[in-house]
């Protein structure tokens, strides 16, 4: 056996507990009392998990709540549940599938006819660790789902959140970018043999990334933008990993992660205090670990690196010009005008006619 392999074991168990018992500790109440009676959010995967918490909080603080869902039975159950505990009726279930641009488009449409106004948008829904899937438009499912459809969602809800401006748009990202790279050569894991971990990094890399360029593009509109590692949280979000599989995991790693991990409530905090808290009206272009600003990682600042990847997705999902947020005045036409490069990104499969 290798000499290091116990030391680097007992070291790696040692921080791990580390990271959980800080973020654990850390994790105990919003320091935000704020309400946002009049004000609507928009939250993306609120059916389950960190976005199920934050909609209920969201629902208690007295906003009104569109829960975007693929499950319809699943996010309806989850609605009627927040209802009957908060007595706020304006909790509503509403159907987007993240991995189809048509439903992302659809949902948009939907919300931006029906609704006065968005104050509060969440991109809260994620894939972790999931096979080599494919979105319905052929892009790598957590890189389409986590990155893709919210940044296409995003910018098409941004005339409704600018008109209800000061609003807010939090993106749920994780730590797990610090080891992201952007491989703007194979975006989609076609050339490359497929990381499953690897890929989730890159699509968390890219919700910072997105954060730093959206918010950029938003200065000065009243509309902020401001990314978020929530914690390690007991959620359905480790479902593809197999560890509820294993019978170490369930009779033994199980019940340990869930002493030591934060519960769904404390994972929602982080993104509940970005969208009511009154100190941060102004607060944009920032990431925060659990509720602390902190700098990101290194190829999290890149500045041109957000722009390509903005430019790069926009091409993606076939986002028109007119329909997303522009550039600063000084840089003229928008830059997301489809390149040789990024049209060698486009996916295999052809986009839908109607984008
Ligand atoms: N839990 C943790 O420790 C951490 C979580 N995060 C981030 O927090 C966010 C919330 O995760 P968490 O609550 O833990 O995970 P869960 O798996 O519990 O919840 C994820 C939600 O996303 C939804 N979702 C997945 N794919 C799609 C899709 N194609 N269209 C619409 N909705 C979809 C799920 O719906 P369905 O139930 O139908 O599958 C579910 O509602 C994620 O962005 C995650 O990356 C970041 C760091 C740590
Ligand atoms: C432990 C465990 C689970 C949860 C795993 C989770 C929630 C992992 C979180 C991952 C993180 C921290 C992602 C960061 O971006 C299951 C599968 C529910 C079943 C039982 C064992």
């Amino acid at each position: 056996m290798n000499k290091y392999i116990l030391p680097v074991s007992v070291l790696g168990t040692v921080v791990g507990c580390g990271v959980l018992l800080k973020d654990h500790v850390t994790g105990g109440s919003c320091p935000s009392k704020d309400k946002i009676k009049g004000k609507t959010v928009v939250i993306t995967g609120a059916n389950t998990g960190i976005g199920k918490e934050t909609a209920r909080e969201l629902a208690k603080r007295g906003g009104r709540i569109i829960m975007g869902c693929r499950d319809m039975e699943k996010c309806e159950a989850a609605t009627r549940e927040i209802r009957g505990e908060t007595l706020n009726s304006q909790v509503y279930a509403r159907h987007i599938d993240l991995a189809s641009i048509k439903s992302i488009r659809e949902f948009a449409n939907w919300v931006n006819q029906e609704e006065e106004r968005v104050d509060i948008l969440i991109n809260n829904a994620g894939v972790m660790r999931c096979p080599h899937w494919k979105t319905e438009d052929g892009f790598e499912m957590q890189f389409g789902v986590n990155h893709l459809g919210h940044f296409l969602l995003t910018n098409l809800l941004l005339e409704k959140l600018k008109s209800s401006a000061p609003s807010r748009i939090i993106t749920l990202s994780s730590l797990a970018h610090i080891v992201g790279e952007i491989d703007f050569d194979d975006l989609n894991w076609e050339k490359k043999k497929y990381n499953t971990k690897m890929a989730y990094c890159q699509s968390k890399l890219a919700n910072v990334l997105f954060t730093r360029e959206l918010a950029r593009r938003l200065q000065g509109t009243g509309v902020t933008a401001n990314s978020l590692h929530p914690g390690v949280v007991a959620t359905e979000l480790g479902r593809h990993t197999g560890m509820h599989q294993s019978s170490l995991s369930s009779s033994v790693l199980g019940p340990l992660f869930y002493m030591l991990v934060k519960s769904p409530k404390q994972g929602a905090h982080p993104s509940v205090y970005l969208a009511v808290a009154k100190e941060l009206e102004e607060a944009t272009g920032r990431y925060y670990d659990v509720l602390q600003e902190k700098e990101p990682a290194p190829l999290a600042l890149d500045d041109s690196a957000a722009l390509r990847l903005w430019d790069v997705s926009a091409a993606l999902v076939g986002l028109k010009p007119a329909e997303m947020a522009p550039p600063p005045k000084e840089e003229g036409v928008s830059v997301a005008t489809p390149t040789a490069q990024t049209q060698a990104q486009l996916p295999v499969t052809p986009l839908p006619e109607k984008v």
